[in-house]
C-alpha cells in the first residue's frame, strides 16, 4: 500500500512508543516508522512482551502494527522517506561540565539532527517532541540548515503532556495538542501540514498554535506549575501535622474553588517520574542563564520542598518506631513512581530505602511491576534489600509496612491477614494515604498518614 504522508519517530521509549501508535491507530492513511538505536527495545515493541507497561497499549499496538506501525532500528531507511520527523529521544539531566546537574544534556538529540542532516536528500518537516529547553529549535535549524545539499528544514515543536499510566487515554482525548512554528510562509505552511495529522482525531479547538519559544517554554512551564502545587500541598502537609488539620480535607475544600481546582493536590511522600524534576531543573538553569537569580531560586524550592517531602518518611518512622529501625525487617509496597506503570525513574521510592540502609533497617521491596526495574535502580546496594512479589510474604514478620506507590492492589489487601503475620506492634507509614486509616487501626496497626496530625 501506498501512503501519502510518512511519519518518523527517532526514539522508541514511554513517548516516542505511546505517541506514534495512537497516531498510526487514528491515521490509517499515514505510514507512521518508530525508530531507536536500541534494538532489544525495537524486538520488544515488535514482540507480544512490549518494553513498557501502559494499560490499554497493547490493544492499540495490535491493531496498527504491521498495517501502517512499524518499529525498526534501520534509521536511515526511515530517514530518507520521511516527510515529517518527531524527534523524541531522551533530554535527561546533564550529568558533567558546564550546567551539571541542571540543564539539559542535549548529545542524543544533537545527534539525531546530524544524523537527519547526514542522510537526507531532500528538506523536512522536523518536530520536536522532547522536553527541550526554550530556544533549542534555534540551534536545530542552524545544524540542519546548514547542509551544502540546498535544503530546507522546517522546525516545529510539539511537546507531549502525557502522563505515564494513563497515556492511552491522553492521547486519545488531550486536553490540548500544542504546535509551535515559525510565523513565516513556510512555518505556517509546516504547521498545517502537523494539524493536518492531529485533526483526524483531535477537535481543531483543542489543536492550538503558537510560535516556536512559546511552545517549547509552554511544555517546561506546565510541568512547573503541576510539580509546584504538589510542592506546595506537601508543604502544608507538615503544617497538617502539628496542628491537627488534616490535609485531604484542606485539599478536597481548596480545590471545591474553581479558580484553584481539585487536581494535583494530592499530598504525597513527593512527587517522582523521569519529567518533573529534570523539568524544573532546566527551568532553574534557564533563569540563571537569562540572568534572573530569584526566578530560579523560587523555581527551585520546588525541587527541594519535594526532597525533603520524601526524607521526612523515616524521619517520622524514627520518631514513631522508638528512634531505631536498625536490624528491622521493614516492608516497602510500591517501588514504580506513580501507580499503574512498571517505571522507576526518579521514584521517591529508590529515596526512601536509600533512607532505611542508611538506619541500618532491612527493606523488603514489593510492587505489582517494578520489581526489574526497582533491581536496576538499587544495583549498588542490592545485597542489603530484598525483593518480594507478593506482598504477603513481604509484611511477614515485618516491623512496618511503608506504602510509597498509589497502587490500588494495595488498598485491597486483606490487612487482617498483614497484621497477624507482622512484628508487634505494627505500624503502617501510609505515604500516599490511600488506605482506610481507621479500619486499620481497629485491626491494631499503628498509623501514620501525610498530613494528618493527632486529632484534637
Ligand atoms: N516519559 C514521559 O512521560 C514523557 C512525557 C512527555 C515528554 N517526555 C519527554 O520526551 C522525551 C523522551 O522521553 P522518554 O520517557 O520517551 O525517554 P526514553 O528514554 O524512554 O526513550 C528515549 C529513546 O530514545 C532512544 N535514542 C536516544 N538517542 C537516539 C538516537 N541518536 N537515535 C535513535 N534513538 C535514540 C533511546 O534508545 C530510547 O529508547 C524526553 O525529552 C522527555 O522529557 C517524556
Ligand atoms: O496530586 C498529585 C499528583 C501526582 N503526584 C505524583 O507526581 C508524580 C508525577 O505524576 P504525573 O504527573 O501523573 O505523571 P508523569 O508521567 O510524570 O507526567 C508528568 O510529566 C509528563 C512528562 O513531561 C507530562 O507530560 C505530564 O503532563 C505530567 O503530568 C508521581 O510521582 C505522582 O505520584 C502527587 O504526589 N500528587
Amino acid at each position: 500500500m501506498s501512503f501519502e504522508t510518512k511519519i518518523v519517530c527517532i526514539g522508541a521509549g514511554y513517548v516516542g512508543g505511546p505517541t506514534m501508535t495512537v497516531i498510526a491507530d487514528k491515521c490509517p492513511d499515514v505510514k507512521v516508522t518508530v525508530v531507536d538505536i536500541n534494538q532489544s527495545r525495537i524486538d520488544a515493541w515488535n514482540s507480544e512482551n512490549l518494553p513498557i507497561f501502559e494499560p490499554g497499549l497493547d490493544d492499540v499496538v495490535k491493531r496498527a502494527r504491521g498495517r501502517n506501525l512499524f518499529f525498526s532500528t534501520d534509521i536511515p531507511a526511515a530517514i530518507k522517506e520521511a516527510d515529517i520527523i518527531f524527534v523524541s529521544v531522551n533530554t535527561p539531566t546533564k550529568t558533567f561540565g558546564h550546567g551539571a546537574g541542571k540543564a539539559s544534556d542535549l548529545q542524543y538529540w544533537e545527534k539525531t539532527a546530524r544524523n537527519i542532516l547526514e542522510i537526507a536528500d531532500e528538506g523536512k518537516i522536523i518536530v520536536e517532541k522532547s522536553t527541550l529547553p526554550v530556544r533549542t529549535a534555534a540551534a536545530m535549524e542552524r545544524i540542519l540548515n546548514s547542509n551544502d545539499k540546498g535544503l530546507h528544514f522546517e522546525v516545529l515543536s510539539n511537546p507531549e503532556f502525557l502522563a505515564e499510566g494513563t497515556a492511552i487515554n491522553d492521547l486519545f482525548e488531550p486536553d490540548r495538542v500544542l504546535i509551535g512554528s515559525h510565523q513565516t510562509e513556510s512555518g505556517l505552511a509546516a504547521c498545517q501540514k502537523l494539524v493536518d495529522v492531529y485533526a483526524h482525531w483531535v477537535p481543531r479547538d483543542r489543536i492550538l498554535t503558537t510560535n516556536l519559544w512559546s511552545s517549547e517554554l509552554t511544555k517546561l512551564t506546565a510541568n512547573a506549575f503541576l510539580a509546584q502545587r504538589i510542592s506546595s500541598i506537601n508543604s502544608i502537609s507538615a503544617l497538617c501535622e502539628r496542628t491537627g488539620a488534616d490535609v485531604d480535607e484542606v485539599a478536597y475544600v481548596m480545590g471545591k474553588d474553581r479558580r484553584i481546582g481539585s487536581k494535583f493536590l494530592k499530598a504525597s511522600i513527593g512527587f517522582g517520574g523521569s519529567c518533573f524534576k529534570k523539568d524544573i531543573l532546566n527551568l532553574v538553569y534557564l533563569c540563571g542563564y537569562y540572568g534572573l537569580p530569584e526566578v530560579a531560586a523560587y523555581w527551585e524550592s520546588v525541587v527541594k520542598i519535594n526532597e525533603w517531602q520524601t526524607h521526612r518518611v523515616v524521619d517520622r518512622m524514627l520518631e514513631t518506631m522508638f528512634n531505631t529501625i536498625a536490624g528491622k525487617k521493614i516492608a516497602v509496597f510500591g517501588f514504580a513512581f506513580k501507580a499503574n506503570t512498571g517505571d522507576t525513574r526518579e521514584s521517591p521510592a529508590n529515596l526512601v530505602v536509600r533512607d532505611l540502609l542508611a538506619e541500618h533497617a532491612l527493606p523488603v521491596v514489593t510492587d505489582p511491576k517494578a520489581i526489574p526495574d526497582a533491581k536496576r535502580d538499587l544495583k549498588d546496594v542490592i545485597e542489603q534489600v530484598s525483593f518480594e512479589e507478593d506482598p504477603y510474604k513481604a509484611a511477614e514478620d515485618a516491623h512496618a509496612v511503608v506504602v510509597c506507590t498509589e497502587w490500588k492492589c494495595f488498598a485491597e489487601l486483606d490487612w487482617k491477614r498483614i497484621y497477624s503475620s507482622m512484628a508487634k506492634p505494627a505500624f503502617v507509614f501510609d505515604g500516599r494515604n490511600i488506605l482506610d486509616a481507621d479500619a486499620l487501626r481497629k485491626i491494631g496497626f499503628e498509623v501514620t498518614s501525610i498530613g494528618k496530625g493527632k486529632a484534637e
